[in-house]
């Protein structure tokens, strides 16, 4: 049979995406990140992954070009795909948040929000029922209020350190957020054994870390 296709995000999350399948007994080797390959076949456990910009996981999977793919939870609001999001996997942890100058203006008729996650931004801010203009932006969201391009940011924040060196303040936590490992919405019933055996797995690494805290 086919191999199984697993999409990992390259950067932040891909670390960890490694040791977890290691853990769960994937014989992945760990310099797997080091290569500039973007495809890596595991014969013995019948699956391949493939690396891939984060943002472009939920698409690969949506299309099931990927049958698996692990992601950021701030990927996947924003994506907006048409899968099955079957098991948070606890690492990559962080929030979204509205954030900006201290002493936020209360009386701007519409505000501008600065964001690397447009779609997400207008939906929160139309269940809101508060009209924004979205700029989207793809990096170093903290200089848009600095520099007057925004009033507010929709950003990640992690530690909080990048807000704090620029002088900017949370407004407003919007969500938790964390990666999470997706599934293919015909592949979950075609292939069910062989990703019921990955998700299981993968669990039981999560459950032993949870009870060893
Ligand atoms: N401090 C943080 N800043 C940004 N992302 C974080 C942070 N902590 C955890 N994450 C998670 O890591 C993911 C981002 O990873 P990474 O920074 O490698 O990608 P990126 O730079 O956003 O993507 P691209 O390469 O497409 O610009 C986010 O989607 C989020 O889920
Ligand atoms: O709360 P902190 O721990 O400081 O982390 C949050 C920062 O990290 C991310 O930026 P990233 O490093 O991905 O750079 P970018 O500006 O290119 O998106 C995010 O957009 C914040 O700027």
């Amino acid at each position: 049979m086919e191999n199984l296709c697993i999409a990992m995000a390259k950067g932040r999350l891909a670390k960890e995406a490694v040791k977890l399948f290691r853990k769960a007994g994937y014989n992945l080797p760990e310099n797997v990140l080091k290569s500039r390959k973007l495809i890596f076949e595991f014969a013995e456990e019948n699956f391949e992954i493939i690396l891939v910009k984060p943002a472009d996981v939920p698409i690969y999977v949506e299309y099931g070009t990927a049958d698996l793919g692990i992601v950021g939870k701030d990927t996947l609001l924003e994506e907006n795909r048409d899968l099955y999001e079957v098991l948070d996997l606890k690492y990559g942890a962080c929030r979204f948040a509205l954030a900006g100058l201290p002493n936020r203006s209360e009386t701007l008729l519409e505000r501008k929000v600065a964001t690397k996650y447009p779609d997400f931004t207008r939906r929160y801010f139309r269940s809101r029922g508060e009209p924004v203009e979205v700029i989207k932006l793809n990096g170093s969201i903290e200089l848009a209020p600095l520099t007057g391009l925004a009033d507010t940011i929709l950003d990640i924040v992690e530690t909080g350190r990048t807000l704090k060196e620029n002088g900017l303040v949370v407004y407003e936590n919007v969500r938790e957020l964390s990666a999470r490992l997706v599934v293919n919405k015909v592949s979950m019933k075609t292939r069910q054994d062989e990703i019921s055996k990955i998700i299981e797995s993968l669990d039981r690494v999560l459950t032993e870390e949870e009870n060893n805290d």
